[in-house]
């Protein structure tokens, strides 16, 4: 199993005191599959991405990634495994303006001593990049800036892909162009793709869908 979480709880310290955001998640994911996660603003995805992705900790439970539970290693093991096996979409692209769009495509695939120049053609390619490669991210569309940011989280060919509302910033139209490139690629990779998402119409395009609710899995 690529993905298995277990029990997982988080707890966030608030000036009103503790809130318990997460109260024992269950969830797993394997190669090849897609997960879309829903629930009402507030009810934890993205803090359930976080932890997956390994950017925070749980105050209980495991997450194993391809057999290792990071939520048991330190700081310096946990961003190994985070460079090597997960790529993590976000809404804001976080493109870096000074660099061309060929160098945002390969800049996390470089860091993680991955980089592929032909998959990153054919990248460029299957996202419709080519003729934007020598531009910076400020020349580009919204829906350009975020298939260049997929492009980068794919290249280092990551087996796990967190996206969180990836298309939410794009028009619907837009949308779906993107998350159709997203999806093609995630399964020709044969990687697993957790998304949160809020709408109901894309999350209908993922294969299983984790509803959260009062902390739970509803
Ligand atoms: N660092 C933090 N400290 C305290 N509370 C936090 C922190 N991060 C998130 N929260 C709270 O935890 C709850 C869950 O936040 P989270 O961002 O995970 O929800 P979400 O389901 O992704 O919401 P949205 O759909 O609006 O993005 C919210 O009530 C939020 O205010």
């Amino acid at each position: 199993m690529l993905l298995e979480a277990t029990n997982i709880h988080k707890t966030y310290q608030t000036a009103d005191g503790p809130f318990e955001v997460l109260r024992g998640i269950d969830l797993t994911l394997d190669r090849g599959q897609t997960l879309a996660l829903t629930g009402e603003s507030g009810s934890g995805k993205s803090t359930l991405l976080h932890l997956i992705g390994g950017l925070d900790v749980p105050d209980q439970g495991k997450i194993m990634i391809d057999g290792q539970d990071i939520a048991a290693m330190d700081d310096t093991a946990r961003a190994r495994v985070r460079r090597g096996a997960v790529g993590v979409v976000f809404q804001q692209f976080n493109l870096i303006p000074s660099l061309r769009v060929a160098d945002n495509i390969s800049f996390q695939a470089r860091l993680a001593d991955q980089h592929d120049p032909a998959w990153v053609t054919t990248l460029a390619d299957r996202m419709g990049l080519t003729a934007q490669m020598r531009k910076y991210p400020e020349q580009l569309s919204g829906g350009q800036q975020q298939r260049v940011a997929i492009a980068r989280t794919l290249a280092p060919k990551p087996k796990l892909v967190l996206a969180d509302e990836p298309t939410g910033n794009l028009d619907e139209a837009t949308a779906e162009t993107v998350l159709d490139l997203m999806l093609e690629l995630v399964t020709e990779t044969r990687a697993g793709l957790l998304m949160v998402t809020h709408s109901d119409r894309l999350a209908a395009r993922m294969e299983s869908r984790l509803h959260l609710a009062a902390g739970r899995v509803a």
